[in-house]
């Protein structure tokens, strides 16, 4: 079962001035969500909205079920024996939980970029291809405007462009990290999410993917996992601090670094604990 699509009847406060005065639409949302790995319950009662074309950042201490809840968007967990959701997930008003819900549609619509980037064993085209010919029958030349454009997309095509049938294995971290986002580009999804993302790579390739949020959240939907507390204040928008399994408290980026409505996330983001 579906309820009536809640884009455009629900949204959420703009993260930006009150000159922005129109609200943003939510895409994705979470609905009394509670996650069980076996008897164990890591998350209760999850309440979230993430507004279409933003950065929100999922922060909180080790162990609060940050990368649970991003696995549960696009329902990896599945897969797993013992491990079971329970509310709803909604993307633009459809419950993506729902086992009716197709699978390689949801894959389609939500894409997502691991901690370690995992290239595959080909060429830095075919990385990228690949994906695109699952869903797509193209041309040759159809398909190298599409590698071009995703490459583009990551940042990655200027330093790429004259080895694209070399190995992707070649590539540095920090390029293998912009090839695994060019390849979730590339299936054009409508949300990304990234568990954390930079957290394997140094301060310069840390650097090149924060400044992609900005351009790539004028496509798509971004949810970010973070441990890095600067990043979530430097590239989202939306902030959602979570704790123990619960969601604290979510709201503008620069509302919950200055006056977070919640005591416990205020000891977190001024370093008490976590
Ligand atoms: N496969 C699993 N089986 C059992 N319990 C698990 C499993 N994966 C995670 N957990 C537990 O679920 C809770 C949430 O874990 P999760 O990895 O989502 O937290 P996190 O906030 O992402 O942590 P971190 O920041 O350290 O990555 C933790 O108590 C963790 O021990």
């Amino acid at each position: 079962m579906t309820d009536a699509p809640i884009t455009f009847a629900t949204a959420v406060p703009n993260a930006g001035t009150a000159a922005d005065a129109a609200p943003t639409p939510v895409k994705l949302a979470a609905r009394n969500l509670a996650f069980h790995y076996g008897d164990f319950t890591a998350l209760r009662d999850i309440n979230l909205d993430v507004p279409q074309n933003k950065v929100t950042a999922l922060i909180g201490p080790s162990g609060c079920g940050k990368s649970t809840l991003l696995r549960i968007f696009n329902r990896i967990y599945s897969i797993y024996p013992g491990q079971r959701a329970s509310g709803q997930v909604l993307l633009d008003g459809e419950d993506v939980l729902d086992a009716k819900y197709p699978l390689n549609r949801l894959r389609s619509k939500i894409g997502m970029v691991f901690q370690k980037p995992v290239p595959f064993p080909m060429s830095i085209h075919d990385n990228i291809a690949y994906g695109i010919g699952h869903y797509e029958k193209l041309s040759k030349a159809d398909m190298a405007d599409r590698v071009e454009a995703a490459l583009r997309q990551a940042a990655l095509w200027d330093e790429v462009k004259d080895k694209l049938k070399q190995s992707a294995l070649g590539l540095s971290g920090g390029q293998q990290q912009r090839l695994c986002i060019a390849r979730a580009v590339a299936l054009k999804p409508q949300v990304i999410l990234f568990d954390e993302p930079t957290s394997a790579l140094d301060p310069i390739a840390t650097g090149k993917i924060e400044q992609l949020f900005a351009e790539l959240k004028q496509q798509f939907t971004i949810l970010i996992v973070t441990h890095n507390m600067q990043q979530a204040a430097r590239c989202s928008d939306y902030t959602a601090f979570m704790y123990l399994g619960e969601l604290i408290e979510h709201g503008p980026t620069t509302t919950i670094f200055t006056k977070p409505s919640k005591q416990q996330t205020e000891d977190y983001i001024t370093g008490r604990f976590g």
